[in-house]
């Protein structure tokens, strides 16, 4: 199968040697070609280039882009979108004056979420969940991490792991499945840590590895949650599995964590709301990328990472949208490129460097996706009629995606 789509205004992120990710400096240059054409073969990009050196060729179908911009589907790296129920009696509580930890010290918070998914049958949160997912498609993202950790038993984790890769067979989006079993210790645990740690080095771990059931592990190391040394156990623990480290860290504080991960070989450190220079050292020269979360910054009121001193450190930044019912009920990657421009003044080269290329990587599959690159997956977005990609986060509350292709096939 053979697709044509000619005459596009602008095609983003053309990038004819692979890269791994863009830092610092070259963040701010998104290479592109304008009035150019791309050519799908199957589920990869075969070849693209400027409209006037597009060959004749014999295709399947042709998609006259005129006005419009082609991009690679969005690489969301950090998600939680496999729950069941919401947690919208928390968004008002937060609006009537309480904080997030304050509502998670009553029991609310993650324990609310795992309360009701040990309740919800796998079927009923597949249910749930593939709706969020062919939300997320429809609104231009083509590959998602997305991570447990609303179980906190072994049973919950099993099931929202088993969810994941169900939707990993039945749908087109790239999709990575992350155990985050630490991601708050469950009531009975309260006083005893080692208790619940224990249960997911000897328990929880070994039948994930046995049924193949995540890419990565995760670990909420914060204030209250897990500290520096449980989740170095941890990392540790998943590395006797080959699980690769992606872990929550400096979301409200600063404890030294991000050095912990690096040392750790972590893919990516996600959140930084709180960074400190220590950490920007620690990540200097590392293969660690750090992933910034806008819409959780926006949602619950707290700041968002300082992307600016970052680059500036020449390190490399993602962006995702770390859906959630808790601290971001949203996947919508288009308002998170929009709110890294508008509120971390990312410039739009910036942003969509963080969305595409290098959410790939912090999801490992920047060979393969985040790019426009001859060989790579064809997941593509096609917007509508544009004045020009600035259209994008500055109609931030817009839908401008008119088509997305995914696997060399539109949805
Ligand atoms: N901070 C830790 N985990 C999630 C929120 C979890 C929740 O409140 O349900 C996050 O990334 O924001
Ligand atoms: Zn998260």
């Amino acid at each position: 199968m053979k697709i044509l789509i000619k005459n596009i205004k602008e095609l983003l992120q053309t990038r004819t040697e692979p890269i791994k990710w863009v830092a610092g400096k070259e963040m701010g240059i998104l290479p592109k070609i304008d009035q150019a054409y791309l050519l799908i073969e199957d589920d990869r990009i075969a070849d693209f280039g400027a409209m006037e050196d597009c060959p004749t060729l014999e295709v399947d179908e042709t998609i006259d882009a005129s006005g419009k911009v082609v991009l690679p589907a969005w690489c969301d790296s950090h998600t939680h979108i496999v729950y069941a129920g919401n947690r919208i009696r928390e968004f008002v509580d937060r609006i009537n004056g309480l904080s997030y930890e304050e509502i998670a010290n009553r029991g609310g918070g993650i324990l609310n979420s795992a309360k009701k998914l040990n309740e919800t049958s796998e079927e009923e949160i597949y249910q749930e969940s593939k709706v969020r997912l062919e939300e997320i498609m429809r609104q231009g993202t083509g590959a998602v991490e997305i991570k447990s950790g609303y179980g906190l038993t072994v049973e919950g984790e099993i099931k929202m792991l088993r969810v994941i890769q169900r939707l990993a067979k039945e749908y087109p989006a790239k999709i990575k499945a992350t155990f985050l079993g630490a991601h708050a210790f469950p009531s009975e645990f309260k006083e005893n840590h080692t208790g619940y740690i224990d249960l997911i080095v000897n328990e929880m771990l070994p039948k994930i590895a046995a049924e193949h059931l995540a890419d990565y592990i995760d670990a909420f190391l914060e204030t209250g949650y897990f500290s520096v040394e449980e989740t170095e156990r941890i990392m540790e623990a998943g590395k006797k599995y080959g699980l690769v480290p992606k872990i929550h860290v400096n979301q409200f504080t600063a404890i030294n964590g991000i050095k912990a991960c690096v040392a750790h070989n972590a893919l990516s450190v996600d959140h930084l709301e709180i960074v400190t220079d220590e950490d920007i050292e620690a990540l200097k020269g590392s293969k660690t990328i750090p992933v910034a979360l806008p819409s959780c910054s926006y949602f619950i009121s707290i700041p968002y990472t300082p992307a600016r001193k970052m680059m500036n450190a020449g390190l490399p930044l993602a962006l995702a949208s770390d859906f959630n019912p808790g601290t971001t009920p949203s996947g919508n990657m288009n308002f998170v490129v929009a709110t890294a421009c508008i509120k971390m003044k990312m410039t739009p080269e910036e942003a969509i460097n963080a969305a595409t290329i290098n959410g790939a990587y912090a999801m490992g599959i920047s060979d393969s996706h985040g790019s426009i690159t001859k060989g790579k997956i064809a997941n593509l977005i096609i917007t509508k009629p544009l004045v020009s990609y600035y259209q994008l986060p500055y109609e931030f509350g817009s839908n401008l995606i008119e088509s997305v292709i995914l696997n060399g096939k539109l949805l």
